[in-house]
């Protein structure tokens, strides 16, 4: 894709996506030619009922998975144009996720669990362990190192994740449901650390059906069977 010679190209963007599961009785267009950018800095909430396409826009934005059709490209460069090591590299680097189940090691120490990402790269220990501890100070989660996960409340796992998940200090933070699992009052603490972020320049996809969470993104990508009904900067 080409950007004009004054502007970077940018961080995200998609021409005419789709999407199609399944053959014949089993056909899906899961998406049906989806167009946007996502620029650096932006919180995007992407938003629709269950199976209208969040997860699967996702799965293609994160490079989880292929389009059947359409493009997608990072700063300018083509994904399906990168052989697949090179797109593992990407994504391993580029991306930071946080989920509704926190998919945390229970019988791992919260220090273990937010530099998991460190080890599969082979910082060495004392690298790790510096690194996450930084991490998790910020999150208000200092006291809590040597706790095994599956002591921690509901609030605490989600720091966790979300420490894990910018270990890497990722371009893109991608939360899917991220306070799915939690009562409001956690809830709120996790939106303001994730917004707290974007704040501080770190660009955030948030995927959800909930439109109290997605009105507190800037700008939201309203889903239905597919298709993009809706593309609109609130909060600017
Ligand atoms: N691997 C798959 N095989 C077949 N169909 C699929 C697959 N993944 C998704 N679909 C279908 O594609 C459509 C979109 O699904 P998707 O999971 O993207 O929706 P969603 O908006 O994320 O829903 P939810 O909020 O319930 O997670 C649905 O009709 C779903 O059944």
């Amino acid at each position: 894709m080409t950007a004009s010679p004054l502007e970077s190209p940018p961080l995200l963007e998609t021409e005419n996506l789709v999407r199609v599961f399944g053959t014949g009785e089993n056909r899906v267009a899961a998406l049906q030619g989806l167009t946007f950018e996502i620029h650096q800095g932006e919180s995007v909430a992407i938003i629709g009922k269950s199976g209208s396409g969040k997860s699967t826009l996702m799965h293609l934005l994160a490079l989880l998975d292929q389009p059947t059709s359409g493009v997608v490209a990072m700063r300018g460069q083509v994904v399906s144009d990168l052989k697949p090591k090179q797109i593992a590299k990407v994504r391993n680097t580029t991306f930071g996720f946080v989920f509704q189940q926190f998919f945390l090691n229970a019988h791992e120490t919260v220090l273990e669990n937010a530099t998991l990402p460190l080890k599969i790269a082979k910082v060495p220990k004392a690298e790790r362990h510096r690194q996450g501890t930084e991490i998790l100070e910020m999150l208000e989660m200092g006291d809590k190192l040597k706790a095994k996960a599956i002591n921690l409340s509901g609030g605490q796992q989600q720091r966790v994740s979300i420490a894990r998940a910018l270990i890497n200090s990722p371009e893109i933070l991608f939360a899917d449901e991220p306070t799915g699992n939690l009562d409001s009052e956690t809830s709120a603490v996790v939106e303001d650390i994730l917004f707290g972020l974007n704040e501080q320049g770190q660009t955030l996809i948030v995927v959800t059906h909930d439109e109290d969470l997605a009105a507190k993104c800037a700008r939201q990508i309203r889903i239905q069977d597919g298709q993009i009904i809706e593309d609109s900067v609130v909060n600017a």
